[in-house]
């Protein structure tokens, strides 16, 4: 049966680079590789213009029923002075919460043709490869109370929870130790448990599920103040970062940076088993270069990677996907935040040749299997 994919460009670049994605989704629907039944909705302040809000309940259903949303991207400065409810990356939260998406997989990962494009020195960089576990429905973005008040003294006050329960922590701990022992088999925890009883909540539940189910895996746990430092000095220590919304949101853009642009991580959010996950690259709506046709696509399209991997059942195209980015960086086709001149479409069209290629290849030499690592 036709696996269901749900397409949500978004705000800014979102468009640009998602429609990347959607040639490649065509291709492989046209030539027969994969069947799936493909939607499209506006989403952020696209579906603000459109509805009145940046997501509608439709849109939520259509989420729900399919096996995999690719999110773009979405937010800009003209939504920007509009309620708190109705700003675009508030439909973007509600839409996590709806799918109930709880574990987000965000790889730092440094394609060879790019060490020397990183921010740090290419001998901190070679072989980088880290998986951020964020929680995603949880935390600060999400806890109650929150809003702007104002105070008897006249004097405004913006509030905001952060909380976790112990289930919330151990399900999404779940998914890093699962995921470690298909990896490097490390797990680095990572909190604020010095200032924060939700952060000592977070270690202690963390090292109870280890100790019951994972004492396989090796477990460390390190404050999220130093992990910041340790990943700018010496990133190659990490396998696995499991960590909370807030840090995992601030570290992976730091992370990001490692591997030669914002432009390049993707991500999986998942969820229950079998539920859909939702697939966007980490980067947002990048106003500032918005319409020149110049965004760098590769973030979506190992998104779209991803989703093959963990909804739609197809690592062969996963890992097609992956090798067809790594073949033509190293052919030097690279956007502008890379250092390049190639525009989106060159992009979309060289992968497009390069993915036909190593389809062509895996029929012939078969793949295995890589877990996303
Ligand atoms: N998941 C999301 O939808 C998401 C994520 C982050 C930010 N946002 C939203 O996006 C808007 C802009 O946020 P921001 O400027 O802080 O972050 P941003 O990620 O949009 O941009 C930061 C910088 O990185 C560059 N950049 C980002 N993606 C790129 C790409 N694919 N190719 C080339 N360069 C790229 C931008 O040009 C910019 O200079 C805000 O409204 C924010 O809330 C949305
Ligand atoms: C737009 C915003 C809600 C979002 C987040 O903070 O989670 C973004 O920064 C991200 O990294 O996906
Ligand atoms: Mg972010």
């Amino acid at each position: 049966m036709a696996k269901k994919i749900l397409l949500l460009p978004g705000d800014g670049i979102g468009p640009e680079v998602t429609a990347v994605s959607r040639r490649l989704i065509d291709f492989l629907a046209t030539e027969g590789i994969v069947e799936l039944q493909v939607d499209e909705a506006p989403f952020g302040g696209a579906a603000y213009d459109l509805h009145g809000a940046p997501i509608t309940a439709a849109t939520i259903e259509t989420a729900l029923q399919s096996d995999a949303v690719l999110m773009g991207a979405v937010g800009g400065p003209q939504w920007s002075g509009l309620a708190y409810d109705l700003r675009p990356e508030a439909g973007l939260l509600k839409l996590r919460e709806a799918m109930d998406v709880y574990a987000n997989l965000r790889p730092a990962f440094c394609f060879n043709a790019l060490a020397g494009l990183s921010s740090l020195k290419t001998e901190l960089i070679a072989g980088l490869d880290i998986l951020f576990v964020r929680e995603l429905v949880g935390g600060v973005y999400f806890g109650q109370p929150r809003g702007i008040e104002t105070l008897p003294n006249g004097e405004k006050r913006g509030l905001n929870t952060h909380s976790y329960t112990s289930s919330e922590i151990r399900r999404v701990a779940r998914v890093a130790f699962d995921i470690a022992r298909t990896r490097g088999n490390r797990v680095c925890s990572v909190e604020k448990g010095n200032v924060m009883e939700a952060g000592l909540l977070w270690r202690e539940v963390v090292t109870e599920l280890h100790a019951e189910e994972y004492a396989d895996v090796e477990l460390s746990h390190m404050l999220a103040d130093n992990c910041a430092m340790q990943l700018v000095r010496a990133p190659q220590q990490f396998d696995v970062i499991l960590t909370d919304n807030l840090f995992g949101d601030i570290l992976s853009d730091i992370a990001s940076m490692l591997t030669g642009s914002i432009g390049m991580l993707p991500s999986a959010a998942i969820g229950k088993p079998g539920a859909p996950g939702l697939y966007e690259p980490i980067h947002g709506s990048a106003p500032d270069i918005a319409g020149k046709g110049i965004a760098n696509p590769c973030a979506s399209v190992l998104s779209l990677a991803m989703a093959m991997r963990y909804s739609l059942e197809r690592p062969d195209i996963a890992i097609a996907i992956e090798q067809a980015v790594g073949a033509i960086l190293t052919d030097g086709q690279l956007t502008a935040d890379l250092g390049g001149s190639a525009s989106t479409q060159d992009i979309a069209d060289t992968l497009l040749e390069a993915l036909g290629r190593e389809l062509a290849r895996e029929k012939r030499e078969g793949f295995t299997p890589n877990n996303g690592k």
